[in-house]
């Protein structure tokens, strides 16, 4: 199979050139196209690699049918609709390292050029002025940095910082204290940030929660004449609330990277301050930052189109190929474990229960639990379900997916148990491996039995009474029907009934499985494909 991959925004060479390597990969790089263009172009992709300038909206994901991965070369997803991506079985990734002290340095060089004016002073002496006394500015030396978000850039730029001789207080409400003081800065909560901060940095996720997080309200709390550094995402200061604050002095200088429309609309009102100086998203602009992301944009779409191995999903979680191997055996064993429970199970299902007893390495067991829950949608569902949405559409549906482990594993070495309860009864199938990669079902419900999960399968419910196999065997015999396997379940306790699950080389038409469910009596039958 051939995947093809569109880079639709400027992506370093390196990381085309690796797409291009690979044979069965084809890729074209087309920037600056407009939504309707992109829009009519994406059906034939199935892998997109962007940065900030495409929006990958809910109408350009209906277009893209054959869609499977979106990378993104850099860390904000903010111009992706991550949600939708998730509920078409999208994997959407980025690339967490690779951009991370360009951008700090970035922040640290907005800090510095706003505090010594180095940009007014450049076009006022290319303007023929010598401005020598009105551009004086201030040292950063024992001046109070205050850090919102200490993640991998604002760490980065607190501990620039610090060599600068500033004191850094840091509020993240997800770093510990300890670590925060382990960097030799002091964890202060927000508004303590506000009033004690000479500079303030920004460093967070544009997320709902932050979306004009810097507010009029924030401004208020500040201190007189507290330079604003901003180099995270657009949208995370209130442009408006800005723009009061800089009017009315409280704020004394701000240095933007970022804005809520990019680039910023002609006559951008900010504009009009020369406290205010600018870059044009240039945080992750530099040559060896747009290297880092490309190649690991690159590599990590050709991991997943090739070989499913997920890294650096933010909708997924990750597995790395070693992993995803080891648990291979498993995840298809629970895959079909799945799509008999959805078979057996009636009325709406309510929750998934998995066992795992035994032993099972120390592996994450998600791709296992994600597999169980494909295979247990997939027949009840039109979308396409894959490891990406199904969480999520379990989710959706109100299913409840629980989890547990033990070490006893009675006669085998490792065991999943799937129970599947619905509003009207409850399944329970117990699957292994023989050896170390051949699937086998060893129990449904109160019945054990050892079959292979594959092929045509039907699972028959009868009296157990004598001449009730020789029955089956003369309808099936009767249609030409050749039976490759019959496995008979044992009822634990021993009672009056058994089941006969059968493989079988042909699928079973409609008018065999009518005969095998009422002649010479009542049987419930189960045909599944797996
Ligand atoms: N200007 C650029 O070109 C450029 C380049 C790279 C990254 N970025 C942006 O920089 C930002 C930071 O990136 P990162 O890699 O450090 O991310 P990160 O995920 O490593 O760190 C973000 C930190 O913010 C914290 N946080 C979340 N909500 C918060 C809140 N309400 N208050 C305080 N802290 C909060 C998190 O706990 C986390 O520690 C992101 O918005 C990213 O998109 C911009
Ligand atoms: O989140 C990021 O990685 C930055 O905002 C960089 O965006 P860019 O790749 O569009 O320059």
């Amino acid at each position: 199979m051939t995947y093809k991959v569109l880079v639709s925004d400027k992506l370093g060479e390196a990381g085309i050139k690796l797409f291009e390597q690979e044979n069965d990969i084809e890729v074209d790089v087309k920037t600056d196209l407009s939504p309707e263009e992109l829009k009519e172009i994406i059906g034939q992709y199935h892998g997109l690699a962007v940065r900030s300038a495409t929006k990958v909206t809910k109408e350009l994901l209906d277009a893209a049918e054959n869609l499977r991965a979106i990378g993104r070369a850099g860390i904000g997803v903010d111009n992706i609709d991550v949600d939708e991506a998730t509920r078409r079985g999208i994997i959407v990734m980025n690339t967490p390292g690779g951009n991370v002290v360009t951008t700090a340095e970035h922040a640290i060089s907005m800090m510095m050029a706003l505090t010594r004016n180095i940009p007014q002073g450049t076009a006022s002496l290319k303007d023929g002025r010598w401005d020598k006394k009105k551009l004086q500015g201030r040292e950063v030396m024992n001046k109070t940095l205050g850090v919102i978000g200490f993640g991998k850039i604002g760490s980065i730029a607190a501990n620039r910082a610090r060599g600068l001789k500033m004191n850094v207080i840091v509020y993240d409400p997800v770093v510990t204290p300890e670590n925060i003081k382990k960097a030799k800065c002091e964890p202060v909560s927000l508004d303590e940030l506000y009033e004690r901060s000479d500079y303030i940095t920004i460093h967070v996720p544009k997320i709902k929660k932050t979306a004009n997080m810097i507010n009029k309200d924030a401004f208020a709390k500040m201190k007189d004449g507290v330079m604003l550094i901003h180099c995270a995402r657009g949208g995370i200061v209130d442009e408006d609330a800005l723009y009061d604050a800089l009017k009315m002095g409280k704020v004394g200088g701000a240095a933007i990277d970022v804005f809520a429309t990019e680039p910023p609309p002609e006559g951008f009102k900010l504009f009009e301050f020369d406290n205010v100086i600018c870059t044009p998203h240039l945080g992750a602009s530099t040559a060896e930052a747009q290297t880092n992301v490309a190649v690991d944009i690159a590599r990590q779409l050709i991991a997943y189109l090739k070989s499913d191995t997920i890294q650096n999903a933010v909708n997924v979680p990750s597995v790395s190929g070693k992993v995803l191997e080891e648990l291979d055996p498993f995840i298809r064993l629970a895959d079909r474990m799945g799509r008999m429970l959805s078979q057996l199970s009636e009325g709406h299902i309510k929750s998934v229960e998995i066992d795992y007893d035994g032993n099972f390495g120390d592996n994450d067991m998600a791709p296992v639990r994600t597999a169980v829950v494909c295979g247990l949608l997939e027949p009840l569902v039109l979308d396409d379900v894959n490891a990406v949405n199904a969480p999520y559409l379990a989710k959706e549906k109100g299913i409840k997916v629980l989890e547990s482990s033990s070490d006893d594993a009675q006669e085998f070495i490792n065991l999943i148990t799937v129970t599947v309860k619905t509003d009207k009864d409850t399944n329970v199938v117990s699957g292994t491996l023989f050896g170390k990669s051949d699937p086998r079902i060893v129990r449904i419900n109160d019945f054990r039995l050892e079959m292979r999960p594959s092929g045509n399968l039907a699972l028959i419910h009868n009296m157990d009474i004598p001449g009730e196999i020789g029955v089956i065997g003369t309808i099936l015999g009767d249609h030409k029907v050749n039976i490759a396997r019959m496995t008979v379940g044992q009822e634990e306790p021993e009672g009056e009934r058994n089941i006969v699950f059968l493989r079988t080389d042909t699928p079973l038409t409609k008018e065999v499985l009518d005969k095998l469910e009422t002649y010479p009596r009542t049987r419930r039958v189960i045909y599944m494909e797996l």
